[in-house]
C-alpha cells in the first residue's frame, strides 16, 4: 500500500470517534484532507468545526460544514490531525505544513487529540524530521543565532508566511533526546511564537495505519 492509500485509512478510522451534535478540531496536511472528504458524509452530525488553518478552514467549507470561531465554542471533545513524527509515547513533531500554532492552541483546548498517521511517520526518536519554529519576523536572526547556540541548524522557510503572518525556521540536528525539557527551553526564546514539539501536549491516541491495517495506541 503507498502512503496516500495509508493515509486515507487513517484518516478514516477518525470517524468512528465523531458523536452527534460536536463540534470537532481539525488539523492540517494532506493526511488531514482526507479526513475532512470522508467528514462531508457525517456533516449533518456535526454542529461544526474549528479549523487549525486557512486551508483546513476552505476545505471544510467547501464540504458545507460549519465553521467556528475557538473562542465561540466552550467544548471541543475531540481534535484530530497529523504528524511528521511520533514517538512512542506520542509525543510529536508537527508544522511540515506551517500550521503549528494554532494546531497547538486547538490542540490544548480539546479533550482527546487523536493522531493520525502512516506508519512512516513513527519514530524511535524524535528529530530526523526538522523541527518546525514559528518566529516573529523582525525576531528571525536573534532566534537563528539562539538556535544555534543549542546546537541546532535553523534554515529559514523562504516565501513561507504562516496564517499568523510570521515566519518558519526549520531546525536540523537538534538534540531531541528530551523532548518536554527542549519544548520549554525553545518556548523561552524570545520571538519564538510556537514550535513544534508536541511533548507537553502529546496525542491521547494514535491511528497508525500499516499494510496489515490501523493500529491504535
Ligand atoms: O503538522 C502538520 C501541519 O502543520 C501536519 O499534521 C504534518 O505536517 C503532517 O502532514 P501530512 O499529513 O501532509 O503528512
Amino acid at each position: 500500500m503507498d502512503h496516500n492509500a495509508l493515509k486515507k485509512a487513517a484518516a478514516e478510522a477518525a470517524l468512528a470517534f465523531i458523536e452527534p451534535g460536536m463540534v470537532i478540531g481539525v488539523g492540517t496536511g494532506s493526511t488531514v484532507n482526507y479526513f475532512i472528504d470522508a467528514l462531508a458524509s457525517r456533516k449533518d452530525d456535526l454542529r461544526g468545526a474549528v479549523a487549525s488553518s486557512e486551508a483546513t478552514a476552505a476545505r471544510l467549507r467547501e464540504h458545507g460544514i460549519p465553521v467556528l470561531d475557538l473562542n465561540n465554542v466552550d467544548e471541543l471533545p475531540i481534535y484530530v490531525d497529523g504528524a511528521d513524527e511520533v514517538n512512542a509515547h506520542r509525543e510529536m513533531i508537527k508544522g511540515g505544513g506551517g500550521a503549528l500554532t494554532r494546531e497547538k492552541i486547538i490542540a490544548a483546548v480539546a479533550r482527546k487529540f487523536i493522531c493520525v498517521v502512516d506508519e512512516s511517520k513513527k519514530v524511535q526518536r524524535l528529530g530526523g524530521f526538522p523541527l518546525p519554529v514559528e518566529v516573529i519576523p523582525m525576531a528571525r536572526s536573534h532566534v537563528a543565532r539562539r538556535l544555534a547556540a543549542l546546537g541546532g541548524q535553523p534554515k529559514y522557510r523562504e516565501g513561507f508566511v504562516t496564517d499568523n503572518g510570521n515566519v518558519i525556521l526549520d531546525v536540523h540536528r537538534l538534540d531531541v533526546s528530551r523532548p518536554l525539557k527542549l519544548e520549554e527551553q525553545l518556548n523561552s526564546i524570545t520571538g519564538v511564537v510556537t514550535n513544534g514539539l508536541f511533548a507537553l501536549r502529546p496525542a491521547d491516541l494514535v491511528l497508525i495505519a500499516t499494510s496489515q491495517g490501523v493500529e491504535r495506541y
